[in-house]
């Protein structure tokens, strides 16, 4: 089942692509030495697959299909959002440019009574879906069709012009929430967030129109019950989940991390260890003990911890160098080492300061600077290697509650990356300063964050990013992407 396409692959193909330059070569990555060169960006997977999402409006459509989007992306499949919701304001708009008035997009345009209104609608899915698959056609992996799609007539539609492309798949996932404060909290949302829909009117006739548009689509949906169709069925976000006819591994791995999100409040902190021997000296990689102001911060991290937490029960994760652990020693919490929150093996360079990599391999260093992503130290890893090894400790943490992890400069810049949703370009600059803890706090669009810097001083191991030289200057795209996601 986990086999041809996908991460795996992927990740195969990566770890090969500087070495084997068009040949069919199987070397394993580890082997290969002087891949610190410059590392093209592979082609990913062949996986083609829509994912038609199914149910009521307030039943976190949306927020499944941007956290669905997030986690894929981060694994480097390309997967994009095409909110029909998004369309229809878009054509209102550019409809009251040309025409001067603006179509009305109140409750009674989503009235299944209202014939007109109902082919509009259906046109409008109809048109994204059609976007859709033109998008996968040049190349996107995953896309998500945001709509209520909630008749078995409009489903069958989808699976029928699916059908007609080789190679593609589609696949339903339908939310059911049946948690009344789960979808006041999903109305009120959609009421205050500046929708829009309903920007002339007060939240209170906002949120009656809302209740209006919820009550007739309830009137006419249906579960889903076709036996024959691929789908998913999510009830109450971590309650449970129905899975059928999901096959291969990129299905495989949508549904798995699926069945691992919850919506129960919760809260990640990311803590670096104390400051380093290493750190001192400016030397990276390596096993070394905490400096005395290192150790000193990992006295008073305990106080720091449980005034922010309270009672509440906090699981630590540390990696296996002892510089995390010494951190977390007297933490009064249950502890875990994790081998994959190890630090970025810098291969040949462990032990070496910045200025020694650059007089012993001057050419690896100036790679480093032009692609840090995907730079790969000789005998190590790259940041793109380390994301691929987290994958684990992702799906582990939208599993788990309250967690605390002392980790390391360049792991903890990728999993803050994956909870901001942050371009691979910009992920191996994050700050992440020493004696610091970043408290993460997921809501339904993306994560709230603090920072609590404790007074003991330590060094500063940031390397910013070198200036680049000047650019031509080039005419700003303007092309819009009113789909709902990011290009
Ligand atoms: O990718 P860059 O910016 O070099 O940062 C990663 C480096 O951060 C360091 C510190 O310089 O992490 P750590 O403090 O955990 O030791 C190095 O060990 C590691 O190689």
């Amino acid at each position: 089942m986990f086999g041809a396409t996908g991460p795996m692959l992927k990740q195969f193909d990566r770890s090969t692509a500087s070495s084997r330059k068009g040949s069919q070569s199987n070397t394993p990555p580890v082997s290969v030495i002087g891949i610190g060169n410059k590392v093209a960006k592979p082609d990913y997977s062949e996986a083609k697959i829509v994912l038609a999402m199914v149910g009521l409006p307030a039943r976190g459509k949306s927020y499944l299909s941007n956290k669905l989007m997030r986690y894929l992306k981060w694994l480097e499949y390309d997967v994009k959002v095409f909110n029909v919701g998004q369309l229809r304001r878009t054509r209102a708009r550019q409809q009251a440019e040309t025409a001067g008035v603006r179509e009305n997009h109140n409750a009674e345009f989503f009235s299944h009574n209202n014939e007109e209104a109902t082919r509009r609608r259906d046109q409008l899915a109809e048109d994204s879906l059609e976007m859709l698959i033109q998008w996968l056609k040049h190349g996107g992996n995953v896309g998500i069709h945001d709509a209520t799609n909630s008749t078995q007539s409009r489903r069958a539609k989808i699976e029928a012009r699916v059908a007609k492309e080789k190679g593609m798949a589609v696949i339903f996932l339908e939310s059911v929430c049946n948690d009344p404060a789960v979808i006041a909290a999903n109305i009120a949302l959609k009421v205050r967030s500046g929708d829009p829909d309903y920007k002339d009117m007060s939240r209170e006739e906002a949120k009656e129109d809302f209740l209006r548009r919820i009550k007739a689509y309830e009137s006419v949906y249906e579960t889903i019950t076709e036996p024959h169709l691929s789908y998913l069925r999510i009830t109450d976000v971590g309650n449970q989940v129905t899975v059928s006819h999901i096959h291969g591994y990129l299905q495989s791995r949508i549904a798995f991390y699926l069945m691992n999100l919850h919506l129960k409040p919760r809260s990640i902190f990311f803590s670096r260890h104390g400051e380093s021997q290493y750190n001192v000296e400016g030397k990276i990689g390596g096993d070394a003990p905490l400096s005395a102001r290192g150790l000193q911060y990992s006295n008073a991290l305990p106080a720091l911890i449980t005034d922010n937490i309270g009672d509440a029960p906090l699981t630590v994760w540390t990696s296996t160098l002892q510089r995390t652990i010494q951190t977390a020693q007297h933490l009064p919490y249950t502890k875990l080492t994790w081998k994959s929150l190890d630090e970025l093996d810098a291969g040949v360079c462990d032990g070496m300061t910045y200025e020694e990599i650059e007089q012993a391999y001057p050419e690896d260093f100036a790679n480093r600077d032009e692609d840090k992503f995907n730079y790969r130290y000789r005998g190590g890893e790259s940041y793109r290697d380390v994301v691929v090894r987290l994958e684990p400790v992702i799906m582990e943490l939208e599993r788990q509650e309250n967690i605390l992890i002392i980790g390391h400069q360049a792991i903890l810049r990728c999993l803050y990356a994956y909870f901001h949703n942050l371009p691979q370009a910009d992920l191996p600059y994050i700050k992440i300063p020493l004696h610091t803890v970043i408290k993460l706090t997921p809501k339904a669009y993306g994560c709230d964050e603090e920072r609590y810097t404790l007074p003991i001083s330590a060094v500063d191991t940031h390397r910013p990013k070198p200036a680049a030289p000047a650019q031509p200057v080039v005419a700003p795209n303007t092309e819009r992407d009113y789909y709902g996601s990011e290009k």
